[in-house]
C-alpha cells in the first residue's frame, strides 16, 4: 500500500482547483510504492499523478527534485514534468504535508526485464546524465558509502543480527568500501534509485523514469552500478544474468562512453550501491513494526549481490 494520508473528495477538488488542469473527474489511490502517497487523478483535461510527500523527503529538497523533473523533461528525456499551480508554485501544502501534481506517463514497469529493455534503460540513464549537465541546482548525496556505513554502525551488530545472523559481517565490509571509495569520477545529477519499479516501459521503449526523490550530485558510473545491481540479477539475487548486465552497460556506453577509470571502478561502485540499499533497508526494517501494512524490503537481497560483486565483479563488467 502507498496511501498513507486520507484525502476526501472535497480536499481533492479544492486542491485540483488551484491548477489550470480541468475539473476533477476521479481520484484513485495507487497501491505501488512505499515512500509517498500517490493518486491517479483524472480531470476533464488529462490524467495526472498526485504525490503527497510522507517519509525521508526534506521539504527544503522539493524545489530541487521538482525543478529537475522540469529540466529533464524540457531536454527531451522521458521524465514527467511538474504541473505548477496558478501562482507558479511547483508544490502546495495540504495541512502539514507537501503535495505535487505530476504529468502522467504511460507504460508499465517490467517484472522480468529482457536484454533489449536493459539496453534501453542504460541509454535512457546516460541521456539523463548528459541532460543534467547544465542543470543549475545541486544536492549533496546523503547516502554515499561514508553515510551508509555510518547508518549500519548506528544500527549496531545486535540489531543487524536480529534481521539475519550473518548481517553484522557487513560492518567491516562497509568500512572497507568507504575507505577505498574513488572521489575523482565524472559527476552529474544522478537518479540513484533506478530500480525496475521506477521505470515505465512500452515494449523496449522507456516511456517514463520516475521517483527522482533520491536524486543528487554524484558519480555517473555509480548510478550505472546502482541500475546494474537493481536490474540484472535473477530472483534469488545471487546470480547475475550476464546478458542483462552486458546490455545495460552497452546501452549506457552507446550514449555516454565510460572512461577507463569509471570502467575499472564499476565492481567497487556496485558494492557501494549494494551497501546503500542494505543500509536503508536495514534501517527501515528496524523502524517498521512487523505487523505494519507496508511490506518490508529484505536487506539480505543486496548482501547476496554485494558478495557477488566482491567475488566476481571484474568478470561481471568485462
Ligand atoms: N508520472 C507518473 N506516470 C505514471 N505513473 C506514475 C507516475 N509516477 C508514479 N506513478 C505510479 O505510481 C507508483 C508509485 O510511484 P513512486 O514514485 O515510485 O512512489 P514511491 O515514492 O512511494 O515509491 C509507480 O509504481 C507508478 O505506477
Ligand atoms: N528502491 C529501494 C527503495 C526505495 O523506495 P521507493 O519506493 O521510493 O523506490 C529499495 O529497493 O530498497
Amino acid at each position: 500500500m502507498a496511501v498513507y494520508t486520507h484525502l476526501g473528495a472535497e480536499d481533492l477538488e479544492r486542491l485540483i482547483a488551484e491548477y489550470d488542469a480541468g475539473r476533477l473527474v476521479s481520484a484513485k489511490g495507487i497501491a505501488e510504492g512505499v515512500s509517498n502517497s500517490n493518486w491517479l487523478i483524472e480531470t476533464t483535461q488529462a490524467r495526472y499523478i498526485l504525490t503527497m510527500y510522507e517519509r525521508r523527503i526534506e521539504l527544503a529538497d522539493l524545489p530541487f527534485f521538482l525543478a529537475l523533473l522540469d529540466h529533464l523533461s524540457e531536454a527531451g528525456c522521458p521524465v514527467p514534468r511538474t504541473i505548477h499551480d496558478r501562482s507558479g508554485a511547483p508544490f502546495r501544502m495540504v495541512g502539514e504535508k507537501a503535495a505535487a501534481l505530476i504529468e502522467f506517463l504511460p507504460g508499465v514497469s517490467p517484472t522480468i526485464p529482457d536484454p533489449d529493455q536493459a539496453r534501453a534503460v542504460g541509454s535512457a540513464l546516460a541521456q539523463i546524465h548528459l541532460a543534467a549537465g547544465n542543470f543549475a541546482m545541486s544536492r549533496p548525496n546523503d547516502l554515499g558509502p561514508q553515510q551508509t556505513s555510518a547508518i549500519l554502525h548506528e544500527c549496531g551488530a545486535d540489531a543487524l543480527a536480529s534481521i539475519d545472523p550473518s548481517l553484522p559481517d557487513i560492518l567491516d565490509i562497509a568500512t572497507g568500501i568507504a575507505r577505498n571509495w574513488p572521489n575523482d569520477l565524472p559527476l552529474s545529477i544522478i537518479h540513484s534509485d533506478l530500480f525496475p519499479d521506477n521505470v515505465l516501459m512500452l515494449g523496449d521503449r522507456v516511456t517514463g523514469m520516475i521517483d527522482f526523490y533520491f536524486a543528487c550530485t554524484g558519480a555517473m558510473a555509480y548510478d550505472l552500478a546502482v541500475t546494474h545491481a537493481a536490474w540484472c540479477f535473477d530472483r534469488s539475487g545471487k546470480h547475475l544474468i550476464q546478458a542483462l548486465g552486458a546490455a545495460l552497460v552497452e546501452g549506457y556506453d552507446s550514449v555516454r562512453p565510460l572512461n577507463k577509470s569509471e570502467r575499472n571502478h564499476l565492481p567497487l561502485l556496485a558494492q557501494g550501491a549494494c551497501l546503500r540499499f542494505i543500509a536503508s533497508r536495514a534501517q527501515d526494517w528496524l523502524d517498521t513494526p512487523a505487523d505494519a501494512l507496508v511490506r518490508r524490503k529484505d536487506p539480505m537481497d543486496f548482501v547476496h549481490r554485494l558478495e557477488f560483486y566482491r567475488d566476481k565483479g571484474h568478470s561481471a563488467f568485462s
